[in-house]
């Protein structure tokens, strides 16, 4: 029952609806009596021979406007409670979205996607049902179940009711029993379908990597040792349920074999008439359903409440990056002032960043170099405030980056990651995904910067050919520019590019980087690269290693240190043939 005090808020809030649902389903309760003391009372006039055409008559009226104002009341309280309870869902769905949607890198790390998505499917089911089904069940049981026996009190024999009931309360002990188990047991299923959906979650994501590397029988196995380990939880819910829905059909058949007797006996000592024996017995099938929907409800409620403890579980988790209300509110412009003293990922004793200084001034373009993994993401991760959580500060434009809103930070700054992500949906709205409200003439503008503009012209449908799961495969280098066209339509103040050109060749990657600086003018930009003639061109360049500046200077002056850089542009230069330098980059 604790879910209904759990789910209080949304009640309250509702309460409106939910009293023309109850209303509904009382008026129902109520017409439901008439027709078995109708019964009763045609039985009665039959055994006596006092039945005639027009008693009769006013008898079959009776029930068929009955049946009628059923259909009405039955109508009200379905639209209203079914209604609600698809609101319900709706609301805890759009709470959990946003919820994602405000969360850090540290809580994407945490949960899966599978995980994620089982909460908001699943789960949320759960809860819709016992807003919708949940609570039919609770007023079915007392409302029908209770006016029911009121009827069989009043209009029958009150003896016959309790020697008819006594079976009853077994039901209840029963439930309770069973309600516990039942809790655990389904907790236990809605983790085992969360680890069931990752699983294939992780295995769609990362089937070319599978494949490719021969490990199809092996991730199969897995799977299907997950499938396995999944059934058999749901199994021993379906067990507990077995357990549990056949013994309300036991009780009430207890119920007929003492009615028969004890009212077989009322009946031939003349203290009720045989009429009133076939309305008791009518009145005794009305109970079936609100018996089955005491023990529905508890399984509806202790599901729920698994569920509703699983979501809040998950709303409760706090980004440990916090978007101040009283933010600056302005877009940030200027230049960047970087002074991460030390940051370690959560959970990570080892520091990812030490002292790591530098300024890049407005309209200036800064470089990062280094080794695989040596920090490079990680010092823009940090700029993108994917994480709050070190010490030091970064300022934009000479303010704090954690003082601003993110509604303000983060629109400033075109990020362009390595690998991107692409929508179901054209070219054209994949360009213009950030600003959507973009004229076809800017997004072509866009492309043409981004060296995309011919191949486009000479795909199928041209902008509007569709692209990612439903449409066609871009390469590599084709995402990589198409990213970078989406970033420059939103001309941002601050451009990053991480490892954004790695899979277009050295003649393009020369053409785009001279078309970003004459578009960029007054504009700062950060380019993070394996291939140094991709910042070659950088007024100041960071060689990174282990999380910590080791060279710095811009081109000509790394060439003249003689360390990482000198080593690693020569290399480079030899392996691609790169010739004329810097009048390229
Ligand atoms: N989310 C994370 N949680 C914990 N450690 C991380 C996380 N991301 C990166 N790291 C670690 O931080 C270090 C720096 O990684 P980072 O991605 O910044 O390197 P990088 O220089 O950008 O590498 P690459 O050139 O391969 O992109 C690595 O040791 C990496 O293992």
């Amino acid at each position: 029952m604790s879910i209904f005090i759990k789910l209080g808020w949304y009640f309250k809030q509702e309460w409106k609806i939910y009293l023309v649902g109850v209303f509904g389903l009382i008026l129902t309760a109520l017409l439901a009596i008439i027709p078995p003391r109708i019964i009763g009372v045609l039985v009665d006039a039959i055994h006596n021979g006092k039945l005639n055409a027009s008693h009769l008559m006013i008898l079959l009226i009776v029930l068929t406007a009955v049946a009628f104002a059923q259909y009405g009341s039955r109508y009200m309280w379905r639209t209203a409670i079914w209604g609600e309870a698809a609101k319900l869902e709706k609301v805890l769905r759009n709470r959990l979205f946003w919820h994602y949607t405000q969360m850090d890198q540290a809580f994407f790390q945490r949960y899966r996607t599978g995980d994620l998505m089982a909460h908001a499917t699943n789960d949320l089911s759960a809860i819709q049902r016992v807003a919708g089904g949940g609570i039919l069940q609770f007023a079915d049981s007392m409302i029908t179940g209770g006016t029911t026996l009121i009827a069989m009190v009043s209009l029958i024999d009150w003896r016959l009711t309790i020697i008819a009931v006594i079976p009853f309360p077994l039901l209840a002990v029963m439930a309770r029993y069973m309600g516990a188990k039942i809790h655990i047991a389904f907790r236990e299923s809605q983790a085992a379908f969360s680890r069931l959906n990752n699983k294939a979650e992780e295995s769609i994501t990362g089937i070319k990597v599978i494949k490719g590397l021969g490990q199809q029988k092996e991730d199969m196995a897995d799977f299907d040792q997950q499938v396995a380990q999944t059934i058999n939880i749901n199994r021993r819910v379906n067990r507990l349920d077995s357990l549990f829905d056949p013994m309300t059909t036991m009780i009430i058949s207890l119920s007929y074999v003492i009615t028969i007797v004890y009212g077989g006996y009322l009946v031939t000592t003349g203290q009720i008439t045989i009429g009133s024996l076939v309305s008791f017995v009518s009145y005794l099938a009305m109970m079936i359903w609100p018996m089955f929907a005491v023990g529905m409800l508890f399984n509806t409620l202790e599901r729920g409440n698994a569920s509703y403890d699983r979501v809040m579980d998950l709303l409760q988790q706090r980004s440990g990056v916090i978007d101040d209300p009283n933010g600056v509110d302005q877009t940030p412009r200027g230049g960047i002032d970087y002074d991460v003293k030390q940051f370690n990922y959560p959970g990570d004793r080892r520091p990812a960043l030490r002292d790591v200084q530098f300024k890049v001034s407005a309209g200036k373009t800064l470089g990062l170099v280094g080794k695989v993994g040596s920090g490079k993401s990680t010092i823009l991760r940090l700029i993108l405030r994917q994480f709050d959580n070190y010490e030091g500060s970064i300022k934009f434009g000479g303010i704090d980056i954690r003082h601003y809103k993110m509604d303000a930070l983060i629109p400033a700054i075109g990020y362009v990651p390595q690998d991107t992500f692409l929508f179901s949906d054209s070219i054209r709205e994949n360009i213009r995904f950030a600003r959507p409200q973009a004229t076809q003439e800017q997004v072509e503008q866009a492309a043409e910067k981004s060296d995309l503009y011919n191949q486009i012209k000479g795909m199928p449908d041209g902008y509007d050919t569709a692209v990612g799961e439903e449409g066609i495969s871009l390469s590599g280098g084709q995402r990589q520019r198409l990213a970078i066209a989406r970033a420059l339509l939103i001309n941002p103040e601050l451009l990053i590019l991480d490892d954004a050109l790695s899979a277009v060749d050295a003649e393009t990657e020369t053409q785009i980087l001279a078309n970003l600086r004459a578009e960029r003018q007054g504009k700062t930009t950060i380019i993070a690269a394996h291939r140094l003639s991709s910042v070659m061109n950088a007024d100041e360049i960071l060689v990174i290693d282990d999380g910590q500046i080791v060279e710095r200077g811009n081109h000509e002056e790394l060439m003249k240190l003689g360390g990482w850089y000198q080593e690693m542009f020569e290399r480079q230069e030899l392996a691609t043939s790169v010739k004329g330098g810097r009048k390229n980059g």
